[in-house]
């Protein structure tokens, strides 16, 4: 049996791993590991984590979590570097963080406002990397890595929505729009003044307007590599009334010379193989309480012909596929196991 640690194990990145872990059948679960929660029961913070409720929280150190073959990180930003440094190089170090997930410096200073501490493969495998249908590379690199860097949840739905058509050259790489809704948990469960029940419910409201969210970068170096040249996006995220779940509304423009009616078969032929990614049937749009649980993408694409704008809604559940679900998935590509191992494929519905 594989032996998982799991950092920030008190957190909703980090209790998520754990749900998904106790459903794998070649992973089990060794230390917990918190911040202020160290020293309680996980069942105090978790308690739907009912086979593990009774396993105590311990301090997040470099002694807790070696002499595992693999360690979640699922801290805040900036926590990760350290810790994974000392860690033994052998041992599969999953970061849910943003931490490694930017190439380049200067997006990560301006974004952040941090020192970068540089770049992990990049944990999407679905993510086109040229022209055409050519998903194996991302997977390739992933298959034995031992640092990873889980994609952000904004950025998973929205790549994964836009890259196939930016890679067979359908959208123009220029004006791509982006407006995409969060349920409460993307921001972790930390206190937060403006998630306070009273002030989400019964309310939608944007934030990070104006090109500032950290996403941004990530979804530009992502949409860049798919592209093969330099793609930016005005994205503006939305925080929704619900607890899980994006719902991203993706829209650019149809390239030149390409037919409205070869642009569908562009996505269906990019995703026909992919395990979690699914191009709904024509006139089936995604809904967020689709994904809930799950580690799918769902993914549907029309052209509005009056404005000549290919329109991509995707819908994942961000806990799952956003964080977790691919924290999973990286492990198990690292690992050499079945990609898919004990990951949820159908979500929990009404
Ligand atoms: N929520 C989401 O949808 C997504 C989250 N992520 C990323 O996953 C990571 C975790 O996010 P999330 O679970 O939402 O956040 P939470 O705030 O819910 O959890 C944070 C976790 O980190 C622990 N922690 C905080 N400070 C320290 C510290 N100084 N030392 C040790 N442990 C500490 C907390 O422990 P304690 O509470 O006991 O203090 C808790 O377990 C972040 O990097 C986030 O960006 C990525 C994609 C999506
Ligand atoms: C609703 C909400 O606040 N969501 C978070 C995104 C969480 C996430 O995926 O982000 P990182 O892993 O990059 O922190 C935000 O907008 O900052």
């Amino acid at each position: 049996m594989i032996r998982a640690a799991v950092a920030g194990a008190s957190g909703y990145a980090g209790g998520e791993i754990l749900r998904l872990l106790l459903a794998h059948p070649d992973i089990e679960v060794g230390a917990m590991t918190a911040g202020g929660n160290a020293g309680e029961r996980l069942g105090s913070v978790h308690p739907h984590l009912t086979p593990l409720a009774g396993r105590r929280l311990e301090e997040t150190t470099v002694d807790v979590l070696a002499g595992h073959d693999v360690v979640f990180l699922a801290l805040p930003h900036g926590h990760s570097a350290d810790l994974a440094a000392q860690l033994p190089a052998d041992v599969v170090v999953i970061d849910c963080g943003a931490d490694f997930r930017l190439e380049s410096a200067e997006a990560w200073t301006e974004f952040y406002d941090t020192h970068h501490a540089g770049a992990w493969p990049y944990g999407m495998p679905e993510l086109m990397t040229a022209v055409g249908r050519e998903t194996g590379k991302q997977r390739s690199v992933l298959a034995g890595a031992r640092r990873i860097a889980v994609p952000g949840c904004y950025p998973t739905a929205v790549s994964l929505a836009l890259a196939p058509g930016l890679a067979a050259g359908v959208l123009t790489p220029e004006d791509v729009v982006v407006v995409a809704a969060s349920g409460t948990s993307g921001a972790g469960k930390g206190l937060k003044p403006h998630l306070l029940g009273s002030e989400v419910m019964g309310s939608m409201s944007p934030y990070g307007v104006g090109g500032v969210h950290r996403h941004t970068p990530e979804i530009e170096q992502n949409l860049s590599r798919a592209a093969g040249s330099p793609v930016t996006v005005s994205f503006t995220p939305t925080l929704a009334p619900m607890p899980r779940g994006i719902l991203a509304t993706c829209t650019a423009r149809l390239a030149p010379g390409t037919a409205a009616a070869a642009v569908r078969s562009v996505w269906e032929q990019a995703y026909a193989d992919e395990p979690f990614v699914h191009v709904l049937p024509e006139g089936q749009w995604p809904r967020t309480a689709d994904v809930v649980g799950s580690n799918n993408v769902h993914i549907q694409v029309t052209v509005d012909e009056r404005v000549g704008r290919v329109v991509v809604v995707a819908a994942v559940d961000n806990l799952t596929k956003g964080t977790a679900g691919a924290a999973i998935q990286c492990a198990n590509l690292a690992l050499g196991l079945d990609e898919t191992t004990g990951l949820p494929r159908a979500g929990v519905a009404p």
